[in-house]
């Protein structure tokens, strides 16, 4: 998912409950600050004034935020009721080289829900194919329709009335020449002013959304002078062809705004598009997040933490995803959003003792390199004997067996011995651990799906025990990756169990003990994927791993009535103890 914002909502929350509002303004870094800051609750806090009577207040926080103060327990409790429902668990800090972001304003555990949010606006990604404005599905064929205000494509002449779309038809329409007007069916990069004018729209309809908008951070000054063209160009179109109403300043900062700003939501007829968020993009960005996204099917997004998160501990998300080699997330966070990232992973040169992007020594056996800088001219060294790597060929040799999965005969026209063995070379070639591995785990599960033997079934059930341990680091905790991959553990586990014991090669009691494990998985994955909003498409894991713990517990309790046996020799073999 790609990234994006938020607006101090409960300041304002807080602030109209009791105390007169004050107005305040926190300093913040030039390229965070934009057009205005309302901090009313700021001063209330910092002189810590009763959250009731507005008395000064003698260090009685209210015990879930810890934000609101007050004189005493008694107005603690008398201002719960209406405190409770703008009480969360997170408040806003500042510092000067990551401008604002939300910490944990208590103690939280996995899995809270942090808060939801709508988008202020929504629309396509920058670049797309043909897509209705109207209702944001694709065009399907050449002959399409196009709104006849504006003559942009649309999918039945209908969407020209729908809420998307009726605001900015007539502006569109200034475009007389049809210069912006995507032509034909081909991906194109016109989208990219649509989301900027629906967003510029709101200085007229939505005046409260707008200045929400306004205060997002905003890189365009950078944008502006490094001559990045798309953002000129698009600024251009807006104010000289589309209407002289908008203001540069406005333009170059929503624009920006959303490029900093924007996450990434898939339709649920799949087609992604971006919406912006203006409290969830005030989340700084982390390669480990401990935040986790979900989201519905209307584009709500749901925030909760992924593991134990402590007081004051900065609440992250990933703007760039986790599984991504370490050159890349820095090349976009420099990039893309002018800083240099220095979460845990990227600071640690083996990304957590997973070597994730690090190749190994040619010379010294199972060493592995590590960037000695940053980027530009990255060169990754080996610790023990110092020989040296250029970034631009160990990239190279990554991408050359990227290449190779994909082609068919690679994964998927093969054996399981094939697949194995090609594993075993990957192995040979990078940490077990290694992005490239990864990958080649992912399509060999998905090519071993069909082999039900159960050589076939172990050697799935073996990548996903490895997968788990790898996404145990990368996305620990309550994630959605996790909980996908325990619930393919799990049934892997379970399926094997069950074609074993058909075989004859298991006992009823490491049949069960092994159903059991397989239990554990996917009752973990249950929980895990419970989180996802009951209308997302993602919902479907949910469901699927409810049924499946459901099923192996049957079997479970079958077996059970059917009483014990001895383990097989084989089973001691395996170092797995009778009972
Ligand atoms: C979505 S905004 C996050 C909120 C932002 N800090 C603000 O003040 O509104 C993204 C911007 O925050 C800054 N940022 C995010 N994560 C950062 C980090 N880990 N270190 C430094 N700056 C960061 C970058 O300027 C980025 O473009």
């Amino acid at each position: 998912m790609r990234l994006h914002i938020v607006f101090p909502q409960f300041v304002l929350r807080l602030a109209v409950n009791s105390v007169t509002e004050l107005r305040d303004r926190r300093p913040v870094p030039a390229c965070f600050a934009s057009a205005s800051h309302p901090r009313s609750l700021l001063r209330m806090v910092l002189q810590k004034s009763c959250g009731l009577c507005g008395d000064s207040a003698a260090g009685v926080p209210c015990c879930n935020c810890n934000e609101v103060h007050y004189c005493s327990k008694d107005h603690q409790e008398r201002h719960w009721d209406c405190h409770k429902d703008q009480c969360h668990p997170y408040k806003e800090e500042c510092d000067p080289e990551r401008g604002r972001y939300l910490v944990a304003s208590r103690d939280l555990t996995p899995g809270e829900l942090l808060f939801s949010e709508s988008p202020v606006a929504l629309g396509p990604l920058g670049s797309c194919r043909l897509l209705c404005l109207g209702c944001h599905e694709f065009i399907q064929g050449d002959e399409f329709v196009r709104c006849p205000g504006c003559w942009w494509p649309l999918c039945s002449s209908g969407c020209a009335s729908s809420k998307f779309h009726v605001d900015e038809c007539p502006k569109l329409a200034q475009d007389t020449k049809h210069i912006g007007q995507p032509p034909c069916q081909e991906d194109t990069v016109r989208y990219d002013i649509i989301l900027s004018l629906r967003c510029l729209l709101l200085k007229f309809n939505a005046p409260d959304k707008w200045s929400r908008v306004q205060d997002m951070a905003s890189h365009a000054q950078r944008r502006v002078d490094g001559k990045d063209s798309s953002h000129i160009t698009t600024v251009r179109y807006i104010t000289e062809v589309l209407g002289d109403e908008f203001d540069e300043d406005d333009a170059h900062h929503v624009h920006d705004a959303i490029v900093s700003n924007c996450f990434e939501w898939r339709s649920p007829s799949g087609v992604r598009l971006r919406g912006v968020y203006p409290l969830l993009a005030r989340m700084n960005h982390a390669c480990l997040p401990n935040v986790t996204l979900f989201s519905d099917k209307e584009g709500t997004m749901y925030v909760r933490s992924a593991f134990n998160i402590k007081c004051g501990e900065p609440l992250a998300i990933t703007y760039v995803g986790t599984s991504v080699p370490f050159w890349d997330r820095q090349r976009y966070t420099r990039d893309v959003h002018y800083f240099k990232c220095d979460c845990v992973r990227c600071e640690d040169p083996t990304e957590l003792g997973l070597h994730y992007s690090s190749p190994k020594c040619e010379k010294c056996r199972d060493q592995f390199m590590e960037p000695n800088t940053w980027l530009g001219d990255t060169k990754w060294e080996c610790p023990l004997c110092g020989s040296q790597e250029e970034e631009a060929v160990i990239r190279y040799q990554a991408d050359e067996w990227l290449a190779w999965f994909e082609t068919k005969d690679t994964f998927l026209k093969s054996t399981r011995f094939a697949i194995k063995s090609v594993m075993e070379k990957v192995k040979a070639a990078f940490h077990s651990q290694h992005y490239v591995w990864e990958k080649a785990a992912l399509v060999a599960v998905r090519a071993l799906k069909e082999d039900k033997s159960v050589e076939g079934i172990t050697l799935m059930r073996d990548l996903w025990r490895r997968l788990l341990k790898l996404y145990d680091v990368l996305e620990p905790g309550m994630t959605r990756r996790r909980g996908v991959t325990l619930y393919e553990l799990g049934i892997s586990e379970a399926n094997l169990a069950s074609a074993e014991m058909k075989a004859g090669k298991l006992t009823s009691y490491f049949y069960k003990r092994h159903l059991s494990e397989a239990l554990e998985h996917l009752e973990e994955a249950s929980a895990i994927l419970a989180q996802e909003p009951p209308t997302s498409n993602e919902r479907r894991w949910h469901t699927r791993a409810v049924d499946t713990v459901a099923m192996v517990r049957l079997d479970l309790a079958k077996e059970e009535g059917a009483g014990e046996a001895v383990a097989p020799a084989h089973a001691q073999e395996r170092n797995v103890k009778a009972p």
